[in-house]
């Protein structure tokens, strides 16, 4: 079952789906943690493998950037090729101190004013949830993994760079009680909730509003590794 975005058969993706932004960190997480990874979809280069993680099956699939783009991948995976779970596991930025870069996060809801859920499927809700099932797997994998994840309410926004006039992050941050910013969770969320499957977001800080600390493309494709190992052995306990 092919989709315009999407190359790969129905039967070559895992249950559950790892999905970062970036298509060379889906790459590297493939190559790096996956035994034999096998490329199975290359279309607009959103990078997709399948492969095993101790014997289970396990597939990583970028989403690209932005509410648009991971609503499209999300939405096939579980419609036309039978995934059950997605987690994101991307990077985002702190609004807060006691998030600091690279510590790991995880979304226990995500807030947006972005008009993709009322346009998908008319749901007027300004935050959406992800399964509390995966969350409470992945906080007990975390503990016994020694990852000190912390939970926070994530907000989802529709632009990267913003300018004075629109409100900077201080407002956001008092107005919704969101503690860090990425692009994407709401729309997995409100996906995943419509046609009864199941989400989480894994997140790793790469920059601080509050230091102005930034990390480097090259840092954000390749060195998040206690996010990724967090999701995979999740991903296996699922
Ligand atoms: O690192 P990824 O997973 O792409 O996540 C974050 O990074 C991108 C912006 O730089 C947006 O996609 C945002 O959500
Ligand atoms: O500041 C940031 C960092 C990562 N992702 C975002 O969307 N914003």
């Amino acid at each position: 079952m092919m989709t315009p975005h999407n190359g790969a058969q129905m039967g070559d993706f895992a249950k559950t789906v790892l999905m970062p932004g970036d298509p060379l960190r889906s790459k590297f997480i493939a190559e790096e943690f996956l035994e034999n990874p096998r490329l199975v979809n290359e279309v607009r280069n959103i990078l997709g493998y399948t492969g095993t993680y101790k014997g289970i099956p396990v597939s990583v699939m970028a989403s690209g950037m932005g509410m648009p783009s991971i609503g499209i991948y999300s939405y096939e995976l579980y419609q036309y090729y039978g995934v059950e779970n997605i987690v994101r596991i991307g990077s985002a930025g702190s609004y807060v101190e006691r998030l600091n870069v690279r510590d790991v996060v995880l979304a226990e809801s995500a807030y947006s004013d972005s008009t993709f859920a009322l346009k998908t499927s008319g749901a007027t809700e300004k935050t959406m949830y992800p399964s509390e099932e995966l969350n409470a797997i992945i906080m007990s994998k975390a503990d016994e993994l020694g990852i000190n994840c912390k939970k926070a309410v994530v907000h989802s926004s529709d632009a990267f760079y913003t300018t004075p006039n629109v409100g900077g992050w201080q407002d956001i941050r008092e107005q919704t009680g969101t503690e860090c910013v990425e692009m994407e969770s709401f729309a997995l969320f409100h996906n995943a909730n419509m046609l009864n499957k199941r989400a989480a977001c894994i997140l790793t800080i790469s920059d601080s509003f509050c230091t102005n600390e930034v990390l480097s493309a090259e840092d954000r494709q390749n060195s998040f590794r206690e996010m990724m190992r967090l999701a995979l052995e999740s991903a296996i306990a699922f």
